[in-house]
């Protein structure tokens, strides 16, 4: 069977609206990535919200094209065989400090055209070209847990499904500080952006957002349709200084649920009263007795501010922010850490973008990378894949319990290396990544 490379043509552009054949190319992607995951067909309303979106994201959209297309019955030569899409934004790596990102989402291969590399030669492509536009860090969301790593991904925060009692056993210990309103949701279109913008500097792990999440939270994108969303709901709340620093959207699950259920859609904090006042809020909603999130942070301050913590349930933790280094100096330099020390790390990479040894020091929180050469006679302190590092980079998953479960190797000379490396990238708060992409 002839390679990927021979069977298929791989195109690179830019979402286009209206009627030409850039926005016929645009239209067969977007097809693509619905039937890629099983949704249901996009009607024109929907399309028209999505484009739009993808302009405004500047997304930069990769279709796989089969050669020959035309031959194959109902094939026409806009149709891609696997779509990729890619989003430039900022990530949070800890106080305060933002670094480029390069956003991987929609990646669908056609069921009759999967297992044969296309996947492999589209991903390879594509960080290839990210790390040689500077960009130091690669991250996604992924759909199973079982397929980045070999590319060089490590999962880097987690979240889990809660559901929160609010009867009468709900009860905060300590009164947050702030207050709530109940708002209209169109004022999200200029609030929303602005009061994230907070929390994406103030939460290590934040992932910028895409157009989408602003529509949403101004009831303005319906998942199903992309119309009008008559019952999304939202709350603000105001710190003691008069700025808005956060907001809960949410809806009414229905009448015929039971326990009369809300279900949160999306929750922004830049500050912990933010968070508790928000979830105050909710607590005290008339009619309402239990709120449902399926995107809660794992280590949560809720389950330590609740008067009754059992009245929270949680799943247990799932995957959530992937990330993939792409150069190691300038991720680990674009950060700052909480402890000096020195450390010498060897990096093994499945795709080669960063194998090697470094020299990691740090001196007044600030870092400086150098690559050693591999016949030089220093030991390694510690030896990972970069889907270790990755893991570890942002300071959400402990490279202790890496090295328990095998993940990382302390050379025998430092037994204490991996202990020395969680100290130094500890961050001010758990991390945690809202923004789902
Ligand atoms: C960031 C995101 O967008 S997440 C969404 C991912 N997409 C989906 O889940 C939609 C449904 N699935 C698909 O469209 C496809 O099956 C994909 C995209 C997951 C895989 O595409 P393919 O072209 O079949 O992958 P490809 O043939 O390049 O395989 C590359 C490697 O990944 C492995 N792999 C592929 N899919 C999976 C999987 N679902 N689980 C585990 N391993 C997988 C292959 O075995 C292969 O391994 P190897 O090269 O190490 O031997």
């Amino acid at each position: 069977m002839p390679g990927p490379e021979a069977r298929y043509e791989i195109r690179r552009f830019h979402a286009e609206p209206g009627e030409g054949a850039g926005a016929s190319r645009t239209a067969e992607w977007i097809r693509a990535v619905n039937y890629g995951f099983y949704q249901k067909a996009v009607g024109e309303d929907l399309l028209r919200q999505i484009v739009d979106t993808h302009v405004a994201d500047d997304r930069e959209l990769t279709g796989a094209y089969e050669v020959d297309a035309s031959s194959i019955p109902g094939f026409g030569p806009d149709r891609p065989v696997a779509t990729f899409a890619t989003l430039r934004k900022t990530l949070n790596v800890g106080y305060g400090r933002l670094v480029p990102a390069h956003l991987v989402t929609a990646v669908t291969v056609r069921t009759d055209h999967r297992r044969r590399g296309l996947l492999r030669r589209l991903m390879g492509e594509d960080l290839a070209r990210a790390k040689a536009d500077g960009v130091p860090v690669a991250a996604l969301t992924a759909s199973e847990a079982s397929i980045y790593r070999r590319f060089g991904y490590g999962v880097a925060t987690l979240e889990r499904r809660i559901t929160v009692d609010t009867g009468p056993r709900f009860a905060l210990a300590v009164k947050p500080r702030g207050r709530v309103l109940s708002v209209d949701p169109p004022v999200m279109r200029r609030l929303a952006p602005e009061i994230f913008a907070l929390a994406h500097g103030a939460v290590p792990g934040s992932i910028d957002r895409q157009e989408r999440y602003r529509l949403r939270a101004a009831g303005e994108w319906a998942e199903e349709t992309g119309g009008p969303d008559s019952a999304a709901r939202v709350a603000v709340h105001v710190g003691e200084d008069g700025r808005p620093d956060g907001y809960a959207a949410y809806s009414f699950r229905g009448w015929s649920h039971e326990p009369p259920t809300m279900d949160l859609c999306d929750l922004v904090a830049a500050t912990p009263d933010a968070y508790l006042g928000l979830w105050e809020f909710l607590g005290s909603l008339d009619l309402v007795e239990r709120v449902a999130w399926d995107e809660a942070p794992v280590q949560d301050p809720l389950s330590w501010a609740l008067v009754d913590p059992r009245v929270l349930k949680a799943d247990g933790a799932q995957d959530m922010l992937w990330l993939r280094i792409l150069d190691v100096a300038a991720a680990l330099q674009g950060r700052r850490f909480a402890h000096d020390g020195a450390l010498l790390t060897r990096i093994d990479d499945p795709l080669g973008l960063t194998s090697g040894r470094y020299r990691v020091s740090v001196a007044s929180g600030e870092c400086q990378v150098e690559r050693v050469p591999d016949d030089d006679p220093s030991p390694d302190d510690l030896t990972m894949d970069i889907a270790e590092l990755s893991s570890v980079y942002i300071g959400g998953v402990s490279p202790v319990l890496l090295a328990e479960a095998g993940r990382i190797r302390s050379g025998e000379h430092s037994p204490e290396a991996a202990l020395t490396l969680e100290r130094m990238l500890a961050v001010e708060r758990a991390p945690h990544c809202s923004t789902h992409f």
